[in-house]
């Protein structure tokens, strides 16, 4: 297996946001595979630059040859370059390797305001660098620093801060620069937001969109716009977009469309950025590789399992009431209790699974659902057989008033099925037919109950719900959940353990209400 193979020729950010350390992530993000070439250290962090190291040009140059010769490189990008020094060893380096797809962002000075170019490498840079890139990427101010080199002080008034005050401006500075520099050009335009109407914002509250123009040609003119996002945390933006340009020149995109992918990406990064550090935290480079906490299969193991349940879900399926009914000792009240409210409670969990199957898309599913129905009804049958060993009718069940406890769960569930859908529904029924299956199995393998499970009249309480059958239709239902659970988001998931955290109390809590009636007697 091979990846496009992306080189950064940048500056290292020791809080790792910006520079070759954003660079390498958004290269891990894109699927590529990430070389580095040190141009400098840099001592910083969210706030500023506290020192700068230039790696001797010597050193880069031997850094450029050791991986270009054994590697070799699909696509280049170059950042921070420190030094004029250090320009002449990478024009030198890609005219000898021949290397033709480069990415160049110029950067000059960082978020923060620290100068990580010397001015007097600006007319090295034009003169010899850019002629060589593919793209160059600057910012608004950076793009007034490069056309400054190139055009007489009076031809730059235009360009004078009073003057950017439009989209339109911002499409002509990128058509001259591109005029001058004949390399295409990306202009970003995220430091002069615009108004819905693309004139420069003055307030805040008027920012309402960022423009990025490219320029190919005179004639062929991208402008790229976005919704402005409101965040005070975009350290790495631009070394992230001028990264995330480089991947996908390297997966063969053509340039306006990795422009258009990279700024999809990066807004994706500057809105789920990192509040980190005292400065301007770091955009996050990663986010994109998120996945789902477990594996295809394993969705019910990682609910049970998670911080927030396992504690709760031990307690449920390892009650004391449910070590009662195994080994004997549990009250006839208590049992009876238990089982009328258990009953009204299934009465409503039918409800719930007619609503499952209503809320269903396919046809073997709904038929699942409704074959839960047909379960419960079997399950019903024990709780009335039971109840006549103990004198009590079916009708007698019927009318028994219902608990508060059943009555806070089983509408808990309806509701989480009437305003959520079918993940939502299936995840707040688990609990109790995964549970009350582990509660009995635990109860089996537990060699005193087994015992003391002859003469026990709760016993077949413990085979019902360990028996063949109560299992073959628990895992119909569980199949379909974890089906399901391969295409959960992640934030969805965060909300499905909550429910599932939920219910599962509410199960430990009627088991608990079930023991009290015996000191309630
Ligand atoms: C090593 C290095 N390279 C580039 C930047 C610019 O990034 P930003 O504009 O986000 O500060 C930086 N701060 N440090």
């Amino acid at each position: 297996m091979s990846s496009p193979r992306v080189l950064t020729i940048a500056g290292s950010d020791s809080s790792g946001g910006a520079g070759i350390e954003a660079d390498l992530k958004v290269i891990a993000a894109h699927g590529c595979y990430g070389m580095t070439a040190m141009t400098a250290l840099t001592a910083q962090n969210t706030s500023g630059v506290k020192g700068i190291h230039v790696v001797p040009a010597a050193f880069l140059e031997k850094t450029l040859e050791a991986v270009v010769e054994d590697i070799g490189v699909d696509v280049v990008k170059i950042g921070m370059l420190g030094h004029e020094s250090t320009i002449a060893t990478i024009v030198a380096t890609v005219k000898k390797y021949k290397l033709h797809r480069i990415v160049l962002d110029p950067v000059m000075v960082s978020t923060s305001g620290s100068i990580l170019l010397p001015a007097a490498a600006v007319a090295v840079l034009c003169d010899s660098l850019i002629p060589l890139a593919t793209l160059i990427t600057p910012n608004v101010s950076e793009a007034r620093h490069l056309l400054a080199h190139y055009v007489p002080a009076a031809a730059f008034d235009e360009f004078e801060d009073i003057y950017l005050n439009s989209q339109t401006s911002l499409i002509n500075l990128a058509k001259t620069l591109h005029k001058h520099t004949s390399t295409a050009v990306l202009l970003k335009g995220g430091h002069l937001p615009l108004t819905d109407d693309g004139l420069v914002a003055a307030r805040d509250v008027d920012k309402a969109m960022v423009a990025d123009v490219l320029v190919l040609s005179d004639e062929t003119v991208h402008v790229f716009t976005s919704p402005y996002i409101h965040t005070a945390n975009t350290h790495g933006t631009g070394c992230s977009l001028s990264s995330a340009i480089a991947c996908n020149l390297a997966l063969d995109q053509s340039l306006p469309s990795a422009v258009s992918s990279a700024r999809t990406y990066v807004a994706g990064a500057i809105s789920t950025s990192l509040s980190l550090g005292r400065g301007s935290g770091p955009v996050n480079h990663l986010y994109s590789l998120y996945r789902l906490p477990y594996c295809t299969g394993h969705f019910f193991d990682y609910l049970t399992q998670h911080p927030r349940v396992a504690d709760i879900w031990n307690d449920y399926v390892n009650h004391p009431f449910v070590k009662r009914i195994a080994d004997g000792t549990i009250s006839t009240t208590a049992f009876k209790w238990y089982l009328c409210q258990d009953y009204l409670f299934l009465v409503q969990f039918s409800r719930a699974s007619a609503l499952l199957a209503y809320k269903s898309s396919t046809i073997p599913q709904i038929a699942v659902h409704a074959s839960g129905i047909a379960d419960i009804t079997q399950e019903t049958g024990l709780h009335v057989k039971y109840c006549g060993l103990f004198g009590v009718t079916e009708e007698e069940l019927q009318a028994a008033p219902e608990a508060a406890t059943t009555t806070a769960y089983t509408r808990y569930v309806l509701d989480v099925g009437a305003s959520g859908d079918a993940a939502a529904l299936s995840v707040a029924m688990a609990s109790c037919s995964l549970g009350y299956q582990a509660a009995a199995q635990n109860r089996l393998v537990d060699g005193a109950s087994k015992t003391t499970a002859r003469g026990n009249q709760f016993w077949s309480w413990v085979e019902q719900y360990s028996s063949a059958e109560y299992i073959a239709g628990v895992k119909k239902r569980r199949d379909m959940l974890e089906e399901m659970a391969d295409g959960f988001s992640v934030n969805q998931v965060a909300q499905l353990v909550e429910v599932f955290r939920r219910v599962t109390e509410m199960e430990r809590d009627f088991f608990t209400a079930a023991l009290n009636q015996d000191t309630e007697d």
